[in-house]
């Protein structure tokens, strides 16, 4: 059976390689797919009972998160950059995650909203000066999320050099700054795009770095439909074990298996040590794309995966006297789009 961070399978399905009915559940829940009218300027009373997510890390990820919570919503939206991530704020847990409250929100969402959990401290400790509130999305942002077809991606490279960064930033568009926490063995998200009208979920693997995990990650390589292979640009070393990396890629992975270089931390330019031209360098001389990202600014991270959607997209609708995808042209026209101060 298809391993489900928590979405339902509705649909062709290029990362299991098998079509599945809809299982209808998600992230633990069993969701009610009822929509609620369209309504220009919804107001929604929500009951927010607290200690779900918890369960569900214990349950998902095997280990329980002290100290810290985040709201959680189910709910379902056009895109990405439908109006509801209204600001972000990480708070320590308090003891309030306990509690059971009544809040309200105001929301001129397009879509059905389905509220399945919510998480927070509490509003009026959350309400900004200006009165609007602000509220953490995390997790449940794809919940309920339809797909037309879904890829595995799977992220690489040495430990530290931003992998779960990355993903969490392209998933819930937050930085997970503080102490690192090294990834032990492998993880997974799950993460709904659009590319021209079709709703395409990734599958997003992200793999401890740690040499004493490779042989468990190994297993994985054969069914990741494209690779992103992360490098650090502060740190020599994880540049130069790009090669052994590629080299690894090439014995485990699938022949055609999509390959993505990122030098993550472009923020970090005083203690950067790598160039953007010798990430260029290497890129080309390896035939794959190549960009500087950075998790804690967010800079072309979306950029990358949109590119990956694009071209795995792209290679399954194929036809045989189609031109293909130019994933390095997309990519350059994106980033020019993006201006002069998103570029890296
Ligand atoms: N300044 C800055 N710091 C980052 C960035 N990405 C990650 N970090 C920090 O780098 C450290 C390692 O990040 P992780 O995402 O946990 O690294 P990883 O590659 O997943 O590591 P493993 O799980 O061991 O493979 C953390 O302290 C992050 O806060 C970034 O883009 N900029």
């Amino acid at each position: 059976m298809e391993q489900v961070e928590g979405h339902s399978v509705r649909s062709r399905d290029r990362a299991s390689g098998s079509s599945s009915a809809d299982t209808g559940v998600e992230d633990g829940h069993t969701p009610t797919l009822t929509a609620l009218p369209y309504n220009e300027d919804l107001t929604h009373n929500v009951t927010v009972v607290w200690g779900k997510t918890s369960l569900l890390i214990q349950h998902d990820q095997g280990k329980f998160i002290w100290g810290s919570f985040t709201t959680t919503m189910g709910f379902n939206r056009e895109s990405k950059d439908e109006p509801w991530t209204l600001g972000g704020d990480k708070r320590s847990g308090n003891g309030l995650d306990r509690e059971a409250a009544n809040y309200t929100f105001k929301t001129n969402n397009k879509t059905p909203f389905y509220v399945n959990d919510i998480k927070k401290t509490s509003l009026t400790e959350n309400q900004s000066k200006n009165g609007t509130s602000k509220y953490v999305l995390e997790r449940c942002a794809s919940i309920n999320e339809y797909y037309d077809i879904a890829f595995k991606v799977m992220l690489l490279g040495d430990s530290a050099v931003g992998k779960t960064c990355v993903l969490v930033r392209f998933k819930d568009g937050a930085f997970l700054g503080g102490n690192f926490i090294a990834t032990v063995g492998i993880d997974f998200r799950n993460k709904v795009v659009t590319v021209d009208n079709l709703k395409v979920k990734l599958q997003i693997w992200d793999t401890a770095g740690q040499e004493r995990f490779r042989s468990v990650t190994h297993a994985y390589y054969r069914d990741a439909q494209a690779l992103l292979l992360l490098y650090d640009v502060t740190s020599k070393s994880s540049f130069d074990n790009i090669r052994a990396w590629l080299t690894e890629i090439h014995e485990y992975a699938q022949k055609d298996v999509v390959i993505m270089l990122l030098g993550n931390k472009s923020d970090m330019a005083a203690e950067r040590v790598i160039k953007k031209e010798e990430g260029e360098k290497l890129a080309k001389e390896y035939g794959v794309p190549f960009m500087e990202t950075s998790a804690k600014t967010g800079v072309n991270v979306e950029l990358a995966f949109q590119a990956i959607a694009q071209e795995l997209k792209h290679r399954d609708a194929q036809q045989p006297n189609e031109p293909k995808f130019q994933i390095h042209d997309y990519i350059e026209s994106k980033k020019h789009k993006t201006g002069c101060c998103h570029l890296v």
